[in-house]
């Protein structure tokens, strides 16, 4: 189990503040949502949160600076998805997904059969299996997302951050998603998510609202001050409704 304590007082970047004042706890055994409009800067909070984007601040790991954890210890434990994640188009999708197995073998070790093992496990819960002699150029957005988060399972981190997971996934695999992603936090994992798809965010247990570079609410998404603030940062049209027990968000015209 992990927990991740992010205290970022700035990040700033071409003359502009990108973030101020976040002080976040990212717990074990925990589903994440993280929402907010365009530039809100969710994607930089997550690099900034996964020491991929330095910033002013502390990042805490276990009540360990992360930066003082050993590489490949801390990749074993905090696993990254980005969004539109380049540069192995030309890699068979198996590679790529035992890519997510380096943390886990020696220096300039060749994959063993626990690595296959996980690989093929993640690849077969994210249904891309079938894909895996295939390039991963080759694949469509939706089959290359699949396989990039069969790299991620792969890595089976106790703390996993995925930028945008549900980018080209269409509904049923965002609900084989979602199974995957409560199987992980029934286990005591973490999973934190950036996510414009505000039904599936309100399913998280905690739901992080961000606005011009900052935190603006931070609670359960069942809490009456969760909905206010959503309307608040995105307007009056978004319609906050229960549906079959679940809250879901509608835009509205
Ligand atoms: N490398 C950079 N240099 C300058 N500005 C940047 C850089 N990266 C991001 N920004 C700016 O920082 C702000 C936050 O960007 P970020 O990608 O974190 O937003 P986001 O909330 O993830 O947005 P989206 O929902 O559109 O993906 C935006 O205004 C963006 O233009």
């Amino acid at each position: 189990m992990s927990t991740l304590h992010a205290r970022i007082t700035r990040v700033r970047l071409a003359g502009r503040d990108l973030l101020r004042d976040i002080d976040l706890v990212l717990p074990a055994a925990c589903w994440t949502a993280v929402v907010g409009p365009n530039g809100a800067g969710k994607s930089t909070l997550l690099r900034a949160a996964a020491g991929l984007q330095a910033c002013e601040g502390e990042l805490r790991l276990d009540e360990r600076p992360l930066a003082a954890w050993p590489g490949r210890e801390r990749a074993r434990r905090l696993a990254w998805l980005g969004q539109q994640e380049g540069g192995a188009d030309d890699l068979l999708a198996l590679d790529v997904v035992l890519l997510g197995r380096l943390p886990h073998r020696p220096w300039l070790a060749p994959p063993g059969a626990a690595d296959h093992a996980a690989a093929e496990a993640a690849m077969r819960a994210t249904q891309s299996w079938d894909w895996r002699a295939r390039r991963l150029g080759s694949l469509s957005g939706g089959e290359r997302q699949r396989v990039l988060l069969a790299r991620v399972l792969a890595v089976d981190a106790p703390l996993t951050l995925m930028d945008e997971p549900l980018a080209h996934l269409d509904p049923p695999h965002q609900a084989d998603w979602l199974a995957l992603v409560r199987a992980r936090v029934a286990r005591g994992h973490g999973v934190v998510s950036v996510l414009h798809e505000l039904h599936l965010a309100l399913q998280a247990d905690q739901l992080v609202l961000m606005a011009e570079g900052r935190i603006v609410h931070a609670g359960a998404p069942a809490d009456p001050a969760t909905h206010d603030a959503l309307r608040r940062v995105f307007g009056p049209r978004l319609h906050i409704a229960q549906l079959d027990g679940r809250w879901v968000a509608l835009p509205l015209l």
